[in-house]
């Protein structure tokens, strides 16, 4: 099974017109993903076995004061989807499982946010089990915490412009300091 979890540091900020953090950003995000993917993908075949691409709400749903990061997330979508038809057109027994997490108490998401999220943060123990889990059974996209994530997903199919307006709500804009 190969997990794909790594990410680079990012500012949690308005956009700062620094092109060059969302190229080196795509590099760590997106691209080192496509490239492991590549470097595996012969013994994954051989072992019919599983990719488990760690993504996030913020790939699904625009989320503000993390656009360059929300890109690199919204890319791991659009190529892993891609991914999975030709596997399966091409009888490739290898599954795709996208997991689309919420906040999780990992100690440099809460250092870089909870000064400005008003949602409690759910464990990254039971997180990492979910994800190793999902893997397994070839699922083809975890939600975690399935309630936050199951009901973020639902009201994008059917109002997304009430969860634009409940997603900003959910922050304490006075509480980012523009840099
Ligand atoms: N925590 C959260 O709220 C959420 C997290 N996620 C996703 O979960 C996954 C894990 O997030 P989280 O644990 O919080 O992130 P962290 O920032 O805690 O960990 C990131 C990891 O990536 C590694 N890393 C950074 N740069 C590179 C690089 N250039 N090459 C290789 N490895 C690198 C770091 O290694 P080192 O320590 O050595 O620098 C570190 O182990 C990510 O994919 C994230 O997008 C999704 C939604 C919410
Ligand atoms: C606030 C969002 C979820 C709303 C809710 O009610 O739970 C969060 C969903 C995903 C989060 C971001 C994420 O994917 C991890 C990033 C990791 C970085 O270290 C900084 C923080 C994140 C941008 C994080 C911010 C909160 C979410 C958007």
């Amino acid at each position: 099974m190969l997990i794909l979890n790594h990410i680079g540091y990012t500012y949690f900020n308005y956009f700062d017109g620094d092109v060059g953090h969302v190229r080196k950003l795509l590099e760590i995000n997106f691209l080192s993903y496509v490239a492991m993917t590549v470097s595996a993908l012969p013994l994954l075949k051989e072992s019919e076995g599983s990719i488990v691409v760690v993504s996030s709400m913020a790939g699904k749903t625009g989320a503000p004061f993390s656009a360059p990061y929300s890109a690199t997330k919204f890319a791991l979508d659009g190529f892993f989807s891609s991914l999975r038809h030709e596997f399966i057109i091409d009888k490739v027994n290898v599954s795709i499982t996208l997991c689309i997490l919420g906040y999780i108490d990992t100690e440099n998401a809460v250092r870089a946010v909870s000064h400005a999220i008003r949602a409690t943060p759910a464990p990254k123990e039971e997180c990492a089990l979910e994800i190793i889990k999902s893997g397994a059974l070839r699922q083809r996209e975890l939600h975690y915490p399935s309630s936050t994530v199951g009901t973020m997903l639902l009201l994008q199919a059917i109002a997304p412009d009430f969860l634009d307006s409940l997603t900003r709500s959910g922050y304490k804009v006075e509480n980012i300091r523009r840099t």
